[in-house]
């Protein structure tokens, strides 16, 4: 399928969500991704921080900042900064994601895991995103460990990469645990 009629059948079926289901997915998706090895092993990664229309982050960012070094990213222009979440520190950024202040970004290769959002991803690891390409151009060359979250039906069958897609290595919906690249530490 082509990546626009993704992001179209993907919106559409996101409608149909109540709340009580939208927290239900979130709870069970991180709970899996609680006990992969590289979630217990990885003490700095970088999380988005989720809009309504994604598996929320929220619960899980709060459960566990304090125990986890946690990052969430910057639209500055064409790419993304990574800073520290701060729960006291966020402000309405671009594309109305409320993003952290302050000026101590770190690199992305000082990231241990990288949760990448998406709107679907197939059992590849390719994924579809907002066709900015953000996440593209960031994951370029990273050697994080990089975690693809996403409710069930975001699980699409094959998607046609361009070559400048970067896969991720692990797919995680309600009832899937999908590891495309095994995790070697
Ligand atoms: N939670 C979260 N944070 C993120 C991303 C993301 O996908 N999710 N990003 C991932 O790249 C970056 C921001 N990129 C984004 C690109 C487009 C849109 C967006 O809402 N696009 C609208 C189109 C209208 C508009 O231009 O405002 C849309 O998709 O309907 C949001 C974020 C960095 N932070
Ligand atoms: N590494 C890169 N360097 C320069 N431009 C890039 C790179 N990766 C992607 N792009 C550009 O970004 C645009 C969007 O790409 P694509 O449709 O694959 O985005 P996406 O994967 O949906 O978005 P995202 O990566 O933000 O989730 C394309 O025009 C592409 O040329």
């Amino acid at each position: 399928m082509k990546k626009d009629d993704i992001r179209r059948n993907i919106k559409a079926r996101k409608t149909l969500l109540s709340e009580e289901e939208k927290q239900a997915a979130a709870e069970q998706v991180f709970s899996l991704l609680e006990q992969t090895a590289e979630f217990m092993l990885s003490d700095r990664i970088l999380m988005y921080h989720s809009l309504p229309d994604e598996l929320s982050t929220r619960a899980f960012i709060r459960k566990w900042c304090g125990r986890k070094h946690f990052y969430v990213p910057r639209v500055n222009g064409v790419n993304l900064e990574i800073l520290p979440y701060d729960e006291s520190r966020l402000s309405l950024g671009s594309f109305h994601i409320e993003e952290p202040t302050g000026t101590d970004t770190s690199s992305v290769d000082e990231m241990e895991m990288i949760v990448v959002p998406a709107v679907a991803y197939d059992r590849s690891g390719n994924r579809v995103g907002r066709g900015k390409g953000y996440y593209d151009r960031l994951l370029a060359g990273s050697r994080a460990r990089k975690v693809g979250v996403a409710y069930d039906f975001q699980l699409v069958d094959e998607i046609e990469a361009d070559p400048h897609d970067v896969q991720v290595d692990v797919v995680i919906t309600q009832n899937n645990h999908i590891v495309i690249r095994k995790y070697r530490h």
